[in-house]
């Protein structure tokens, strides 16, 4: 975005706040073309940028005192200090204020946690309206819209200046930490939250400033109570963070709601992404009840725990024995715990035992009286596509005549410029079998420069299933099978 093209060129601190909105419309494309002509409407008229950047008292206007560069030890105090703001002084008798405001709301000054309306200490019958900095200089600055608000309200357009006491409570966090950090470095990182606990990643230059940047996070956001630095990348098996609290309580258990259902979990020795919420409502959106889902790394429950209570009958595997303990409690808070059947061991070991019974189960004897789909989620992109080889030749029992070969859902990271071919490929390579025409990719999200998070959905080809499947086919003295339906058939029939 544009903001981040500006950060990114250093011109963070000498633009003006009141710039950024107008920087986001502009867009990207139009930014680019404009960033040398850079027009920024303030004080109540359009000025360049290289004026901005001269007019260095303007933007000072609201950044905290320079004496707080530099510190360590939050010091809220500190961020005091006084400004001129403009004024309107308004009969409290003859003015409905409240409407007033309204109309003028475009005009008023809008500082966190500020009043917008003051008593007026040199008369009681009267208050003042505070107006903003940024567009209102005098009474010139209003424009035929707001006279006609002026008039219809018989409050003057005279603007007076008041001296306003700004406090830390009146700063945002960019501010206050732009302030604090060094000079021209990178202020905060995205900061994602779960639960009441906010996670960053620190870089090495904001480390001194740790502790005052947790406080200053828990300040600002309300309902965050606990700030924690990752100090690793998830490079565990279990996919959790190492983290460091840096300010609040020490409570890691979050509890959390995504698409309606509720999760709680140790954040520090489990897997959760809340990023992931729309990829778990996709996949479970395309079970119907009946269903059977394996959910071979289902971490703490988010595709299963919503797929059993939309009555699929659900298998969850995790290994790591957290994300077990948490899964079951998680079950049983969404009153769930009988649909799921919950294991505690390595993901190939579960393909290989519950997946293949399960399967031999069902596609073995399946008649047209109970027709489920067999869904298998791998949610562990690093390494998802390695446990496929499970799959190849599990079963040995030929299909039903109506049986539904299961459809995977596999996860996997991918670095090149055809994201989706590749994970084909790599998929295609450990299957030994091709998937043209039988797979659909699905891109999930960016997960870091160059990263993509993909899911490639495909019906497991009866001869990669079954063993001697070819064979079988033509060696049998017994009526073949009919072919096993493809999902895409089943629905067509079911329709
Ligand atoms: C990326 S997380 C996904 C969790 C969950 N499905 C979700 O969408 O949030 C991967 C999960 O796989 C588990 N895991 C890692 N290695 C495993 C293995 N070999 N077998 C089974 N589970 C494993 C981790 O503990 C973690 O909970």
């Amino acid at each position: 975005s544009c903001v981040n093209l500006l950060k990114a060129q250093n011109y963070r601190r000498t633009i003006s706040n009141a710039a950024f909105p107008l920087l986001e419309a502009e867009g990207t494309h139009n930014f680019c073309k404009l960033s040398r002509h850079f027009m920024v409407f303030r004080r109540d008229k359009f000025t360049t940028m290289s004026e901005v950047m001269e007019d260095k008292g303007d933007y000072e206007l609201y950044s905290p005192n320079p004496e707080v560069r530099g510190m360590t030890t939050l010091d809220r105090a500190a961020f005091r200090k006084v400004i001129s703001v403009p004024v309107l002084q308004v009969k409290k008798e003859k003015v409905n204020i409240g409407m007033f405001l309204k109309s003028l709301k475009h005009r008023l000054i809008k500082r966190p946690g500020l009043k917008r309306v003051l008593q007026d200490q040199s008369d009681e019958g009267s208050i003042l309206v505070l107006l903003d900095p940024w567009q209102i200089l005098s009474g010139n600055s209003f424009d035929e819209s707001d006279r006609t608000v002026l008039k219809q309200f018989e409050v003057s357009p005279h603007v007076l200046q008041h001296d306003l006491e700004l406090t830390y409570e009146n700063y945002n966090t960019e501010e206050i930490l732009s302030a604090v950090l060094p000079e021209g470095q990178a202020v905060t990182t995205a900061f994602s939250r779960v639960g009441h606990i906010c996670h960053i990643n620190l870089r090495d230059h904001q480390l001194p400033f740790k502790t005052l940047i947790g406080q200053v996070i828990i300040d600002k956001n309300r309902g965050i109570t606990s700030v924690v630095n990752k100090i690793n990348i998830i490079d565990s098996a279990y996919r959790n963070f190492q983290m460091e609290v840096l300010a609040g309580e020490n409570n890691m258990v979050a509890k959390v709601k995504e698409n309606n259902i509720r999760y709680e979990f140790d954040f520090s020795k489990v897997y959760w992404n809340s990023r992931l919420s729309t990829e778990h409502e996709r996949i479970v959106g395309l079970l119907k009840p009946s269903d059977i889902l394996f959910d071979v790394f289902a971490g703490v429950g988010p595709f299963a725990i919503p797929a059993a209570k939309k009555k699929c009958t659900v298998f969850a595997n995790d290994l790591n024995p957290e994300s077990y303990k948490w899964l079951l409690h998680n079950c049983k808070l969404n009153k769930v715990d009988k649909k799921i059947q919950i294991f505690n061991m390595d993901g190939r070991e579960f393909l290989m035992g519950t997946v293949k019974e399960e399967l031999t189960k069902h596609l073995a004897h399946s008649s047209n009286e109970e027709e489920k789909a067999l869904h298998i989620v791998m949610n562990l992109p690093a390494m998802a596509v390695e446990f496929l080889d499970a799959l190849k030749q599990l079963l040995t029992e030929a299909p039903g005549s109506s049986a539904i070969l299961p459809t995977v859902h596999c996860y996997s990271f991918s670095k090149t410029d055809n994201p989706a071919a590749d994970v084909r490929h790599r998929v295609e390579a450990v299957l030994g079998a091709s998937l043209e025409g039988h797979c659909s990719v699905h891109w999930v999200r960016n997960v870091a420069p160059y990263k993509e998070l993909m899911c490639l959905s495909f019906q497991v080809p009866a001869n990669v299933l079954y063993r001697n499947y070819a064979t079988s086919q033509e060696h049998s003295d017994e009526p073949l099978p009919k072919r096993p339906r493809t999902l895409e058939e089943f629905s067509a029939e079911k329709n």
